[in-house]
């Protein structure tokens, strides 16, 4: 089973991730790993951090001549902010615990309940692990997934469909979207509304305020048959909401039409079934986004995110100080202020893994070479029953 850790704080020396369960025999394309790092750390909106950093990755173990071995892989990103943060975070000599001490909790963030779960007078204690830094071991980790998912074409994208109430409510191609979304922006592929989200991005920041939105995330060429519907915790739908509400500032997860589900007919959101012979089994629509009864349909997985806005605002919102309950303003260091584009490049990535999770799951094999047999087999056999790829 794939599975994998991540083990690390935001201003530590690195984020450590320990990828489990990939088969032998893959080639690894380290600039294309770095590549996706840092487009998630590329996105319009973000704050100062981002020019300090520059996330790459150090492979540890499982990886030889550029080949995964089959046993774990660790994953190294290193912080180079930990250079102006080694005497508050060192993880084995004594620390300056006071100077970079906070008190006044943030609403919106783990800060509160952190502290008062934990037993800590410190949330510099639970922002350091609760902290979105995280999510660069997660891209590193579903970047080596895509990479396994490639070898079957199975591909990847992802957009920004909306900034505060500024929507592109078009349809897109997924070829249009790969070519279209530019990393330095907000990764909205129609520029015109792209130019407003930016415009809305620069009006709200100058307000001392935050804002968040929706992103959408695409995936081609998937197969039928991933997940299940014999029991629950075997849905792919079901995996697939998990990893991505365990996203960092994630607040709601849709696939297909999603909550508009509700608001139609029975006409109006199934996909009716067709068959001909050249195509052989297809749908004429898409709306319930590629996936029925916790099992993908072979359609395009189309999956939708969103983020609230960042929390931590330059307009302090009222909160307390946890030590002394007295009430304070928040407190702010430094922060993005729309991590939307960004959160694109995550989700796309944490999707990458639960694909490539329950492709392992329905293929299987050690290596690249059984998972190649035993994948032509299971779309000849879906062949004999009219399925084509
Ligand atoms: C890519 C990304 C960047 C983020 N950057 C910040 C930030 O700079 N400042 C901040 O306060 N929150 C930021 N967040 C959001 C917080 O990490 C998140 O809201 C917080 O950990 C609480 O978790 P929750 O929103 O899931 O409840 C970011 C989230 C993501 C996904
Ligand atoms: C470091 C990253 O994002 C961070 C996520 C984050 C938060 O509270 O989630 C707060 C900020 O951290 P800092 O206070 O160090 O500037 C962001 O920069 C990153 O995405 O790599």
């Amino acid at each position: 089973m794939l599975r994998y850790l991540t083990s690390g704080e935001s201003h530590g020396q690195s984020l450590i991730s320990i990828l489990d369960g990939v088969p032998s025999n893959i080639e690894l394309n380290i600039d294309e790993i770095n590549e996706e790092l840092k487009n998630r750390q590329s996105g319009y909106g973000r704050g100062k951090r981002m020019e300090i950093e520059q996330d790459t990755i150090n492979i540890l173990g499982g990886v030889r001549g550029k080949k995964t071995l089959g046993g774990p892989i660790s994953i190294e990103v290193k912080n180079k902010d930990y250079e102006n943060w080694s005497k508050y975070m060192n993880p084995m000599d004594d620390v300056d615990l006071e100077s970079k001490k906070v008190s006044n909790v943030r609403p919106g963030h783990a800060d509160l309940v952190g502290c008062l779960k934990y037993d800590f007078d410190d949330a510099r204690n639970v922002l350091e692990r609760s902290s979105a830094r995280e999510t660069a071991s997660r891209v590193a980790v579903g970047a080596i997934c895509k990479q396994i998912l490639k070898n079957f074409d199975i591909y990847f994208t992802s957009h920004v469909v909306q900034i505060g109430n500024i929507k592109d409510n078009n349809l897109y191609e997924f070829d249009y979207i790969k070519e279209n979304v530019d990393n330095s922006q907000v990764r909205c592929v129609n520029k015109d509304i792209e130019k407003d989200m930016i415009h809305e991005i620069d009006k709200v920041k100058s307000t001392g305020d935050t804002i968040g939105g929706v992103v959408e995330i695409r995936v081609k060429n998937v197969i039928p048959g991933l997940g299940s519907y014999t029991h629950f915790d075997k849905k792919i739908d079901g995996e697939l909401a998990m990893h991505l509400m365990g996203t960092q500032a994630i607040k709601g997860v849709e696939i297909g039409i999603g909550f508009d589900v509700a608001n139609n007919y029975g006409s109006k959101v199934m996909d009716e079934i067709i068959y001909n012979d050249e195509d052989g089994i297809r749908r004429n629509t898409n709306r319930l986004g590629g996936i029925e009864g916790g099992m993908t349909t072979g359609e395009e997985v189309i999956i939708r995110c969103a983020m609230k806005p960042i929390p931590t605002l330059y307009k302090p919102l009222n909160s307390i100080n946890i030590n002394t309950l007295e009430s304070y303003q928040a407190s702010i260091e430094r922060s993005d202020n729309c991590a939307v584009p960004a959160c694109s490049v995550v989700c796309e990535n944490v999707v990458a893994f639960v694909i490539c999770k329950y492709f392992l799951d329905k293929i299987g094999g050690d290596n690249l070479l059984d998972l190649k047999e035993n994948y032509n087999s299971y779309i000849k056999r879906l062949g004999d029953r009219g399925w084509k790829r």
